[in-house]
């Protein structure tokens, strides 16, 4: 049953089980906010008819969403696609496209913040590669146009193919992935390799339209390579709030898009505790996620759930790069979900490739304590290689991976509160 007489917000498409818009919308002032699933030959009824106020539509209905529009921006009428509809008090249908407006105001944004320039000065004349020819693709295309940028468009077809961006393309300035590649589950991800990336010498920013994980696949890659770069979830918020403004007919507070974005990246992303054996990443995590209300996973327990022994007996009986191995394995299942509070065994660092597992949605934190108070009971690796060693070997790597350190208190609760207050998280 649809929910065509009672609903006042909402957002059409086909699947749309991973969708934030209804918080993003609660956030903007247009509630209720719904989610409506429809199959292709009840789109069109839907849209003409029904009492809502205001409407999002994605893929695959922003073709038809154009079409039903009595009334189009002038952005529809040259893309032929639209993601806002919005109802007139004459109960006629205005089209507007945000995506495009949504990608601006991001562009713009990095721009300013890390090319020190507006979006025209900075990239007029300047070669800006979009990958992928989508929907996402079309709004990419025109709000770069808008700055006088050369762009080219690459497909896995055609002239412009990914096999030929370096023999064509090497001087690019902006790459924009506008493909799915890279997005939740499928994570991390690139459409390009990074060796492509490091051999493009004018490369001065890296952009993403996919906004989960929070540092996408080639996002990871360009912040390897000391090129700024932004995932997609600013675009995600813009586009919300210049649909809201036209849902709600009015002017909205511009600082909203920031504070919310803010608040969706803290709620989102993991808190990831690293550190040495024995200090208390599993004990102050458990702590942590009861603090702040959120799900909570050891990866040592998630090992033997899923592997049916604990990492001491695996390691005794099948050694250390064998456990290795399964960890990344573990850590690559868990570190791809958001809002977690996650505490690792204390080798993950061993594997430099762990690094942007747990990086490309996490703030990383670096639990420590003086070793001789760590303990080393049922942990083999501590017990045979000795703890000092460990920390030798270990104790650089956690400092680099960690974006936060902290100094043990002297209680898992008094861990558990001093991370929360230092990352700004309220309970
Ligand atoms: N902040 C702390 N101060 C003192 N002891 C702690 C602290 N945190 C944890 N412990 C104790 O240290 C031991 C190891 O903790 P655990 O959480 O298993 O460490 P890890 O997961 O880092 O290996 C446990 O007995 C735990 O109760
Ligand atoms: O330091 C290590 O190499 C290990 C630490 C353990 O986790 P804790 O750090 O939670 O003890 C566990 O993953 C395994 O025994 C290996
Ligand atoms: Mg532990």
């Amino acid at each position: 049953m649809l929910p065509q007489n009672d609903l006042t917000f909402g957002l059409v498409g086909r699947k749309l089980g991973h969708s934030w818009s209804p918080q993003i919308h609660e956030m903007l002032g247009s509630a209720p906010y719904s989610l409506v699933e429809l199959e292709p030959q009840e789109v069109e009824g839907f849209l003409r008819g029904g009492s809502w106020q205001g409407l999002n539509v994605t893929i695959p209905y922003k073709a038809v969403a154009a079409q039903v529009a009595g009334q189009t921006s002038e952005r529809v009428r040259r893309l032929g696609v639209a993601n806002t509809l919005v109802r007139r008090p004459d109960g006629t249908i205005f089209a507007e496209n945000t995506d495009v407006l949504g990608f601006s105001w991001m562009l713009e944004r990095f721009c300013r913040n890390s090319l020190c320039a507006e979006a025209c000065e900075a990239l007029r004349g300047a070669k800006a590669l979009v990958l992928g020819s989508g929907g996402a693709s079309q709004a990419v295309q025109m709000a770069l146009r808008e700055t006088s940028a050369n762009v080219v468009v690459i497909s896995r077809s055609g002239e412009e193919r990914y096999e030929t961006i370096l023999e064509r393309h090497a001087d690019a300035r902006l790459i924009v992935n506008a493909t799915p590649v890279g997005m939740y589950p499928n994570c991390p991800a690139t459409p390009i390799e990074p060796d492509v990336l490091q051999k493009m010498d004018d490369l001065a920013g890296v952009l993403d339209v996919v906004y989960n994980p929070e540092r996408t696949g080639i996002c990871l890659a360009a912040e390897r390579l000391g090129i700024p770069s932004e995932s997609g979830l600013a675009m995600l918020v813009s586009q919300a709030f210049w649909s809201s403004r036209l849902f709600q007919r009015e002017a909205l507070d511009d600082s909203l898009v920031e504070t919310i974005e803010k608040d969706l990246r803290s709620r989102m992303r993991n808190i990831v505790l690293i550190g040495m054996p024995g200090v208390g990443k599993t004990t102050s995590g458990r702590q942590l996620a009861r603090l702040l209300k959120r799900p909570f996973v050891d990866l040592d327990d998630a090992f033997e759930l899923e592997i049916g022994s604990s990492p001491a007996e695996f390691i005794r009986s099948k050694g250390e790069a064998s456990f290795r191995r399964r960890e990344s394995e573990i850590a690559a299942s868990y570190a791809e979900r958001s809002g977690f509070v996650i505490a690792c065994g204390g080798g993950i660092v061993t594997r430099p490739e762990n690094y942007d597992l747990l990086h490309q949605n996490g703030t990383l934190v670096y639990l420590d304590r003086p070793i001789d108070a760590l303990s080393t009971s049922g942990r083999p690796i501590s017990q045979n290689r000795g703890v000092a060693e460990l920390a030798r070997e270990r104790g650089p790597l956690y400092e680099s991976w960690a974006d936060l350190r902290l100094g043990c208190t002297g209680s898992p609760a008094g861990d558990a509160a001093a991370i929360a207050s230092e990352l700004g998280l309220t309970h």
